[in-house]
């Protein structure tokens, strides 16, 4: 059974809501699926966001009992890692180097623009080649700076938009955004 982890920040909004539906939506479809979610910078046993509870609640799912830190456990447990933003991959990618090959936003995972999904590669090894360098003290060319501005320019955005201490609406919308991925993400994984 394919494991799942997907990563936000405080693993009370937005991965809490994607670990509940893809579970529900997975089990509807009979696609077998093990599913959790952390956060990069979240503190173990938080419980989930009141308004996240309540769109799953709708759903009649059950999320997470409380949130959970991201860790080298979790990470090992992993078949897939979906991220919610860009950030949060970087994130992953930096802490947990062995996950790049695992490691995507979900929304890029559901990608199917061969053109994007090129600039989207590039961009990844762009990124890494700067951070070395940055790591290394190397110059970075300009040739360099421009090319990842360039691309960044010209992608569509795969971020989930965080809902934190919004109402109960933008839990609704994040929510919406979160499933039509996870849509596609179940087409995939069929
Ligand atoms: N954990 C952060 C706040 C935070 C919580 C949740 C959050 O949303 P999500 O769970 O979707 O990452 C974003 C940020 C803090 O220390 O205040």
């Amino acid at each position: 059974m394919k494991h799942i982890l997907f990563v936000c920040t405080g693993n009370t909004c937005r991965s809490p809501m994607a670990e509940g539906l893809l579970r529900k939506l997975a089990s509807e479809r009979g696609i077998q699926v093990d599913v959790r979610s952390a956060g990069v910078a979240a503190t173990t046993g938080m419980p989930i966001s009141r308004h996240a509870e309540a769109v799953l609640r709708d759903h009649n799912v059950e999320g997470p009992p409380h949130s959970t830190l991201l860790s080298s456990n979790l990470v090992g447990w992993a078949d897939l890692i979906l991220t919610l933003t860009r950030s949060h991959k970087q994130h992953v990618m930096q802490v947990f180097p062995d996950s790049i090959h695992k490691t995507y936003t979900l929304k890029e995972y559901v990608e199917n623009d061969e053109q994007v999904l090129n600039d989207l590669q590039e961009l990844d090894s762009l990124f890494a080649t700067l951070e070395m360098k940055r790591a290394l003290g190397q110059e970075i060319l300009a040739s360099e700076r421009e090319r990842a501005i360039e691309i960044r320019q010209r992608i569509p955005s795969f971020d989930i938009s965080d809902p934190f201490g919004g109402s109960r609406d933008d839990y609704n919308i994040a929510a919406a955004e979160i499933r039509t991925a996870l849509d596609r993400l179940l087409d995939k994984l069929d």
